[in-house]
């Protein structure tokens, strides 16, 4: 699937994913879900394969997801991308890189299944990209970071290296990171309007949907909106992941439920004072380590309320079906 559109989803064919075919618009039902293998609904979303048959459709199940808590008491998670292999975290070097939406983007990343991979944009604005690279790997673990520039074409080479046909590569950062300026780069062609102004001066354009772009060589690339801070993206082993120095140090305290706090024997404390952990990436870790534990206790309270919606129908049914006559019953 390469995009929702309202009631509808845009198709290409599993045979057409070298960019000359034009999608097909495929009517979803009222609730704009999708039956899935095991018998669940699903709202498809980017890079979810469908099978479409004569009247049925069914959602194959997504290898990787990429996914976020949305705001709501009783909504679900929401996924943004679908069977994603990588997923290039764009951050731009001007104005500075912001490290704690990078690791925050790690986590998303993580979290999804996928690989992440770090995109420094706009390396021909400032006068040390490399540098400032080497600040944003030392709190990307385990993960490649790049700096380019779409302008000079620097760095591109090693972009253009992940795009292995049969890849899905999805771009997330902040409004005015350079995703969909990328994107175009490294599709050879304008796929997605960008942020220049327009000659009409009705302001500029900004990615308003997701979408996926396949490319010439066989690889696909989604493109998406600008990521704002809301939408909880932490959970417990991602975190873990992307904070696998923290994680390591935690393990490390002499108490199993150290908080961190002044205890006796607490590594983290250590590491802080010798400045072998910077203040600033606990506290980073502290702020998402929350947002994942509420995450967790919000869906233990929805998935019993779900759990108690589904009785409340089964005795409903069942009671209808005493009262008969009804349908006769097989
Ligand atoms: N100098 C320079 N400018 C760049 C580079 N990449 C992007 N830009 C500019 O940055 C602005 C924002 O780029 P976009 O590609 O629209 O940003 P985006 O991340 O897609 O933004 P949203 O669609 O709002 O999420 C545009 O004016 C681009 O021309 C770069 O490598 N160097
Ligand atoms: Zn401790």
């Amino acid at each position: 699937m390469v995009r929702a559109d309202k009631g509808a989803v845009l198709v290409l064919p599993a045979d057409g994913l070298d960019g000359a075919h034009e999608p097909r618009r495929l009517t979803l039902d009222r609730d704009g879900l999708v039956a899935t293998d095991d018998g669940d609904r699903l709202a498809p979303t980017v890079g979810d394969w469908l099978l479409v048959d004569e009247g049925a459709t069914v959602l194959r199940a997504r290898t990787t997801a990429l996914v976020r808590d949305t705001a709501g008491a009783t909504s679900r998670v929401q996924a943004l991308a679908a069977n994603i292999d990588i997923v290039l975290v764009v951050e731009h070097l001007d104005p500075d890189p912001h490290l704690g939406r990078i690791e925050r983007l790690l986590t998303l990343a993580w979290r999804s299944g996928a690989q992440p991979v770090v995109v420094l944009t706009k390396a021909d604005l400032v006068p040390d990209p490399e540098g400032m690279a080497a600040e944003v790997a030392a709190v990307a673990l385990a993960v490649d970071v790049h700096t380019v520039s779409v302008p000079t074409d620097q760095g591109l080479d090693a972009l253009r290296a992940l795009l292995a046909p049969g890849t899905t590569l999805v771009a997330v950062g902040p409004s005015g990171a350079g995703k969909s300026t990328l994107v175009n780069a490294l599709a050879g062609h304008d796929v997605m309007e960008t942020g220049e102004r327009r000659s009409d001066g009705r302001g500029r354009h900004t990615t308003t949907h997701r979408e996926l772009v396949p490319l010439a060589g066989g690889a696909m690339l989604i493109d998406t909106p600008g990521i704002r801070g809301v939408g909880v993206v932490a959970d417990a082993d991602a975190l873990d992941t992307t904070f696998a120095d923290v994680a390591g140090l935690a393990a490390a305290c002499r108490f199993a439920d150290c908080h961190h706090t002044g205890e006796p024997g607490c590594a983290i404390q250590e590491a802080l004072d010798s400045g072998e952990l910077p203040e600033r990436r606990l506290d980073s870790w502290r702020r998402l380590a929350k947002e994942a534990a509420y995450q967790a206790r919000r869906s233990d309270v929805r998935l019993r309320a779900e759990e108690r919606d589904r009785w409340k129908k089964i005795t409903k049914e069942y009671q209808r079906g005493m009262r008969g006559p009804g349908r006769p019953r097989s």
